[in-house]
């Protein structure tokens, strides 16, 4: 008996949406024999339906209109790829309750809504995938719920937004201002609509709150996160790093000891060495911590219409191949352990401080008292030559310390008049030792 094809509504033709649809055309007889049913592209929900597209597409498929899709009783299956809120959520929402699977590339959505709609999936019986709202073609969020759902996850580290990665590789290789960076990234199709939630380190965040939740098992919102974008990164910070053997990244960062967890997203310094360290360009990559499996990193395209392509149709994939299983909905895990952060007794780190100083006797003695008196030693100290004949700068690295302390310091110094300015801050990952 030949079986009916499953029938997907496509929400967004841009940059993904056209991905997906080149890939159900040009995977078409793999994807038949993978899933077992043939893919039908039935409805596509776009703005403007008059809009030049660089997919071709049956014009009788665009609609303006969600309810075309969600009141298609037809329709199987929808592939969220608008971004944003709204209309995203409502429409997948409302195509969950009417016994529609889900895929979405959403972390916006999934960051903000994601365990109110895996409820509703679940208690429907539909599957809400949303592997691309992470890190592109990587299988992040498959490796943490299937390939290590047997060990206990204490970290997880990642570069998860291509764009700044982008930026930042080409300021520390080419010295390209930031804002060049930034439009040539547009330019490949790897930043937001709205590029400002890349460059501040929310789209990073929505992205390390879905990781989090789902490598912990706890329901942690995005409001809770520590949130720093790349904005105030200097070429200069970049280059005294490199000085003292450490390359800057933006940063997710997802620790979890004893049931505590600590969640940030900030621009850090990584020691060469470090596995992360060398992952550039758009590339994205996570390092994973277990109990049992110690270390592991997943590598790849983090954005990008084909990559992330790729993540949305696996998952059309495993949702056809679970239908034929009769199982939809069932792989859902709601989370089961308690949200308790970590305070800032219980953060650690190294760090990286940049300070403009008077160049006057006795200064050094004074800044180095304040962190012998909190406690914080110091790994290296460079002193930098500026303009100013009355000023001196250094670039320094301390060993371990809590933020607590770090936060004491910096409070100290601040009230030091000899310390004219403190030009940057980062936390340091690795290099210990
Ligand atoms: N680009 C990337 O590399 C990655 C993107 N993502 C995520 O994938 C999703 C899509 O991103 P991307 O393809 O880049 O976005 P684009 O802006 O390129 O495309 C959005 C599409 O959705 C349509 N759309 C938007 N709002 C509406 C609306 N209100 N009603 C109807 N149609 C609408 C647009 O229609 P029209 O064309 O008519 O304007 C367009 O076709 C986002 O959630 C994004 O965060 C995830 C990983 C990587
Ligand atoms: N703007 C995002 C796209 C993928 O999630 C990024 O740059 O990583």
């Amino acid at each position: 008996m030949v079986q009916e094809p499953i029938r997907v509504g496509l929400m967004g033709l841009g940059t993904v949406g056209s991905g997906v649809v080149r890939l159900v055309k040009n995977h078409r007889e793999d994807l038949f024999h993978r899933s077992g049913r043939r893919i039908s592209i039935e409805k596509i929900l776009v703005r403007d339906k008059e809009k030049e597209r660089s997919v071709q597409v049956d014009p009788a498929l665009l609609t303006d209109r969600p309810e075309e899709i969600l009141q298609d009783q037809r329709i199987d299956l929808v592939v969220e790829v608008m971004g944003g809120i709204e209309p995203a959520y409502s429409c997948i929402r409302q195509a969950l309750e009417g016994g529609k699977h889900v895929v979405t590339a959403n972390k916006d959505l999934m960051a903000l809504h994601g365990t109110e709609l895996l409820t509703i999936a679940r208690e429907k019986g539909c599957d809400l995938f949303y592997e691309a709202s992470v890190a592109g073609g990587i299988p992040i969020l498959r490796a943490l719920t299937e390939g290590l759902s047997s060990d206990r996850i204490t970290a997880i580290m990642g570069i998860v937004n291509g764009t700044t990665n982008y930026i930042l590789t080409e300021m520390t290789r080419k010295g390209t201002p930031f804002a060049d960076s930034l439009a040539q990234a547009q330019d490949l199709g790897y930043a937001e609509a709205d590029p400002t939630a890349d460059v501040e380190g929310l789209d990073a965040a929505r992205k390390m709150v879905i990781l989090a939740n789902l490598g912990f098992h706890t329901h942690l919102s995005l409001e809770e996160v520590s949130v720093r974008g790349i904005t105030d990164v200097t070429t200069e910070d970049i280059r005294f790093a490199g000085q003292l053997g450490y390359v800057l990244k933006l940063m997710g960062i997802a620790k979890r000891d004893e049931g505590r967890v600590e969640v940030s997203v900030q621009p850090a310094l990584l020691s060469e060495e470090h596995p992360l360290a060398t992952v550039d360009g758009v590339f994205n990559a996570v390092y994973v911590h277990g109990e049992a499996v110690g270390e592991t990193m997943f590598y790849g395209p983090g954005a990008g219409e084909m990559p992330t392509a790729t993540a949305v149709v696996s998952d059309l994939v495993t949702v056809v191949k679970n239908m034929g299983l009769g199982v939809n909905g069932r792989g859902i895990v709601a989370p089961y352990c308690e949200k308790r952060w970590k305070s800032s007794r219980e953060i650690f780190a190294k760090h990286f401080l940049r300070l403009r100083l008077a160049d006057e006797a006795g200064v050094m003695a004074g800044l180095t008292g304040i962190f012998a008196e909190e406690a914080v030693s110091l790994e290296k100290v460079l002193q930098v030559p500026v303009s100013r004949g009355d000023e001196a700068e250094i670039v320094l690295i301390t060993h371990t310390a809590s933020q607590h302390q770090l936060e004491a310091v910096l409070h100290r110094l601040d009230e030091m008049p000899a310390v004219r300015r403190l030009m940057s801050h980062y936390r340091v990952e690795g290099g210990e030792g």
